[in-house]
């Protein structure tokens, strides 16, 4: 690959002014015998891989908080550290190095307790709670208020690391399981830094790979805001295509990459000032559908001290390499096992031998015990309506969205089983990606998933916020040979499997399309 430029060419990263830190990032696969997880670190660990020097840093930065900014995965080990970093050292008074290394064992009991693993250098010390937002970062007393009222009582652990490590100012990408509070991991800090009042510029945009779900981050970052003057606004078509943009006061653009791009380009909107930019289901946006787009936006934010962020429960490595190279100074931050599926939700292979059985075990399922929501992947969308058909003959109130209707079909089609007016929602991918159906019990995948993330994302409707949710995968013939892969998936986030499917041996699992048969198979019982 010519480097990375044709991704992050905007970037403007004067490699001569941050020489010391572009060697760190160079050199940091040779340095990651030096990475130091603090989960797994006892006391006299933490003395030993300490970088003193982050000691000394934080005396002269002057740091009055009640965190710790002091611990750098790329520091060199402590025999390494020179004679003046030493003698600096003896100048600490002993009081204060003493609660320094107590912080320090804070944060890893901490970090332990809610399985965040962190790489990166100085990384400040996660949240105990919401309060300290107030505490350490004179969070106004507006959001704390909102947070109380949107119910939140704990941050989840996303959010008790991104949060600090996004209010210090650094860059970081973070991967967290579905369902996981990664909206408010970002959105919480961005309002927390914005100063409000300003209508000339457009200051924080935030890329989503889907309409659905940049409308949904539009109304959970409006809820979040509410009683301050914020102008948080989603790209709308309309928007896109006639707005004035140097007459609509916008603190926070919520969009898909297409249309960014389009106003950019079209409508002379300028992201020159923008202090931060989120790719939310950051590995998406990095597919190649959307990498011309992506390339085009992160160019447009030009202002060299903008804040990037990448948040997705799945991070592949090579989208992880692209950040770590090019990103600065960022802080990576991985909650759990990295993309894994979420704990929470209880998954379930069926074998369903043909078309015909699938539609049979649909059927069965129902039967059984409907339990709505549910919401059902197919592959196409040819095949979402054709199974919308099938079960719109029963008594089963259906719909089915993907991406040949029209805008207000689609927005209707999620109001309508948002509200419960649909029983079992038929999609395909669109939704697959960050939607958030409070209460949706079931996920049923009718069509195996084409790839590892494409479960994840898929059955991570279910199970959210720390609630209990169900996956049930049917498979035929042509989905065996990638069973195992999604096995180990299963296994890693503690559901069962048939001991005999881990016997198959593993296939490279990405873009498993097959063509399938019709669903339609006459009517399932015969008459
Ligand atoms: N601190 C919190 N306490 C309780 N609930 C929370 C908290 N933060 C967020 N939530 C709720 O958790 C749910 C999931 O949040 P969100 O949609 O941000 O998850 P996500 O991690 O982005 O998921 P995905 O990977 O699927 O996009 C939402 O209903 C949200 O309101």
């Amino acid at each position: 690959m010519e480097d990375t430029s044709f991704l992050f060419a905007g970037l403007k990263f004067d490699k001569k002014k941050f020489a010391k830190d572009f060697q760190k990032f160079k050199g940091y696969k040779e340095n990651k015998a030096l990475e130091v997880d603090l989960d797994f670190v006892d006391d006299a660990k933490i003395e030993a891989e300490v970088g003193k020097k982050s000691i000394r840093k934080r005396r002269r930065k002057g740091t009055t908080e009640g965190s710790v900014e002091g611990f750098s995965v790329f520091n060199k080990s402590a025999s390494a550290v020179n004679e003046t970093e030493l003698n600096d050292e003896e100048e600490e008074k002993p009081s204060e190095k003493k609660e320094f290394f107590r912080q320090l064992q804070r944060d890893a009991l901490l970090r332990k307790d809610h399985k965040i693993h962190i790489s990166g250098s100085n990384v400040p010390s996660p949240l105990q709670s919401f309060q300290e937002l107030s505490t350490r970062y004179g969070c106004k007393p507006y959001l704390l208020r909102n947070l109380a009222e949107l119910g939140y009582k704990e941050p989840t652990p996303i959010q008790r690391q991104a949060i600090p490590v996004l209010l210090s100012g650094r860059e970081c990408f973070a991967c967290a399981p579905t369902g996981s509070g990664k909206t408010l991991a970002f959105i919480c800090p961005i309002l927390m830094k914005l100063k409000h009042g300003l209508k000339d510029r457009v200051r924080a945009v935030v890329l989503c790979p889907t309409r659905e779900l940049a409308a949904q981050t539009a109304r959970e970052s409006k809820k979040l805001a509410q009683g301050k003057n914020f102008y948080i606004n989603l790209m709308t078509k309309e928007l896109s295509r006639s707005a004035d943009f140097s007459k609509v006061p916008c603190d926070i653009l919520i969009s898909t990459p297409l249309r960014l791009e389009f106003a950019i380009r079209k409508r002379k909107l300028d992201l020159s000032r923008v202090e931060f930019l989120v790719l939310d289901e950051s590995d998406q946006l990095f597919e190649l559908g959307f990498m011309k787009q992506i390339d085009f936006v992160v160019k447009a934010c030009s202002n060299p001290s903008v804040i990037r962020m990448l948040f997705s429960a799945t991070l592949p490595d090579t989208v992880e390499d692209l950040a770590r190279t090019l990103m600065h100074d960022a802080v990576r931050i991985i909650v759990g096992r990295k993309n894994t599926a979420s704990p929470s939700v209880k998954q379930k292979l069926v074998f369903a031998g043909s078309e015909e059985g699938k539609f049979l075990a649909l059927r069965q399922i129902f039967a059984e015990s409907l339990n709505p929501p549910v919401l059902i992947f197919v592959h196409s969308m040819e095949r979402a309506k054709e199974l919308c058909r099938e079960l719109a003959c029963t008594d089963i109130k259906v719909d089915a969205i993907h991406s040949d209707l029209q805008e207000a079909q689609r927005e209707n089609a999620v109001d309508n089983f948002r509200a419960g007016k649909t029983w079992v929602l038929i999609a395909t991918d669109v939704v697959a990606r960050g939607m958030d159906f409070k209460g949706l019990n079931c996920v049923i995948n009718y069509d195996f998933p084409e790839s590892a993330a494409a479960y994840i994302h898929r059955i991570g409707r279910a199970g959210r916020a720390g609630r209990e949710g169900e996956a049930i995968t049917f498979y035929t013939e042509v989905d065996v040979p990638y069973l195992r892969n999604l096995a180990n998936i299963m296994l890693e986030s503690g559901s069962e499997v048939p001991s005999w499917v881990m016997s198959k041996p593993k296939a490279k699992w990405k873009k498993h399309r097959p063509v399938r048969n019709s669903i339609f198979c006459g009517p399932a019982d015969g008459k």
